[in-house]
């Protein structure tokens, strides 16, 4: 049975009308929303990654997939706040985050809220990123079960009026099941793997980088460190699984993080693919997921 989305904030009752501020969009009348409803309604899928080129190439690839003939440029619903883009293809609501959980958790917050307005029933949000590897081959996809944070452990640690909140941090199995089988088929040429991920708020030392500007430890130690993730099961690094996987558990909504590796770190730090193979790279994720999101179609 589809459900609609009930956020856990008793306050938002009391709020008769809610600007989401970054995504610009107004709802004037949070007790009949059916502005919103009309526009957002319909939405089943919520696609994000980092940047607004990624989710506007990949909102032209789904228009195909959903089999829009439509040739127009996809209209960002969000420019007016000039921090992301959002973009939306039919049921498909595609929104950027930036670099990191900071960002990707206030834009995330302002998507939820949208689908309990919009009362869309039974949404899944999917990240679609790229990620560093931890012993795979740059290119394999990885679709993330455990998010571990900087501290290697599997929770997602924030602070909230001055305390320490940790929360699970994990990705329903079903949805990993149902987006794996997309994955692996002879003719991919890459390999898709479940795997834990961990997630950090510094791309250069969080992520035991030796290239930062700041750097006190050595390559020894840095190996033992992505040795110890590897021994976790952790097979790709990013930036925002932790809060991810644990606002969408609190928030009751179903999620997945899919990532490409774009460098294997048990090899180097820096990021040397060339901008055409990083393109390619990104398009691996946009396969699985378009194939995910044909099924739930039927086109
Ligand atoms: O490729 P995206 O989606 O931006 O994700 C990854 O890339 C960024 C760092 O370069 C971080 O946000 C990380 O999570
Ligand atoms: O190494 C990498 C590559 C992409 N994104 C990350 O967060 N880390």
């Amino acid at each position: 049975m589809s459900k609609g989305v009930e956020l856990k904030n008793p306050n938002l009752k009391n709020m008769s009308s809610d600007y989401l501020y970054h995504l610009t969009i107004n709802v004037a009348n949070t007790v009949d929303a059916s502005d919103i409803q009309q526009q957002f309604g319909d939405v089943k899928v919520v696609c994000m990654g980092g940047t607004s080129s990624r989710m506007r190439d990949l909102a032209l690839y789904l228009r195909n997939v959903l089999g829009n003939s439509d040739t127009s440029e996809p209209i960002d619903l969000a420019a007016g706040g000039h921090r992301y883009a959002l973009f939306k293809e039919g049921p498909v609501l595609l929104a950027s985050h930036g670099v990191g959980s900071s960002t990707a958790s206030v834009v995330l917050h302002e998507l939820l809220k949208l689908l309990k307005y919009a009362k869309c029933q039974d949404p899944v949000i999917i990240r679609i990123g790229t990620c560093g590897g931890v012993g795979v081959a740059p290119g394999t996809v990885v679709v993330t079960k455990n998010a571990f944070n900087g501290y290697l452990r599997n929770e997602h640690e924030i602070p909230i009026l001055g305390k320490r909140v940790v929360r699970p941090a994990y990705f329903p199995e079903q949805v990993i099941q149902d987006i794996l089988k997309h994955g692996n088929r002879s003719e991919d040429g890459f390999d898709t793997i479940i795997a834990n991920t961990m997630s950090t708020d510094c791309f250069y030392e969080g992520q035991g980088r030796i290239d930062g500007a700041v750097c006190e430890y050595d390559d020894a130690a840095k190996l033992e460190f992505l040795k110890e993730c590897h021994k976790l099961g952790i097979r790709n690094i990013e930036m925002e699984a932790t809060m991810l996987s644990s606002l969408t558990l609190q928030a009751g909504v179903k999620a997945a993080d899919i990532c490409v590796t774009i460098v294997n770190r048990l090899n180097g730090d820096q990021v040397e693919i060339t901008p055409e193979t990083k393109k390619a790279f990104e398009q691996r994720p946009f396969l699985i997921v378009g194939r995910y999101i044909q099924g739930l179609f039927g086109k």
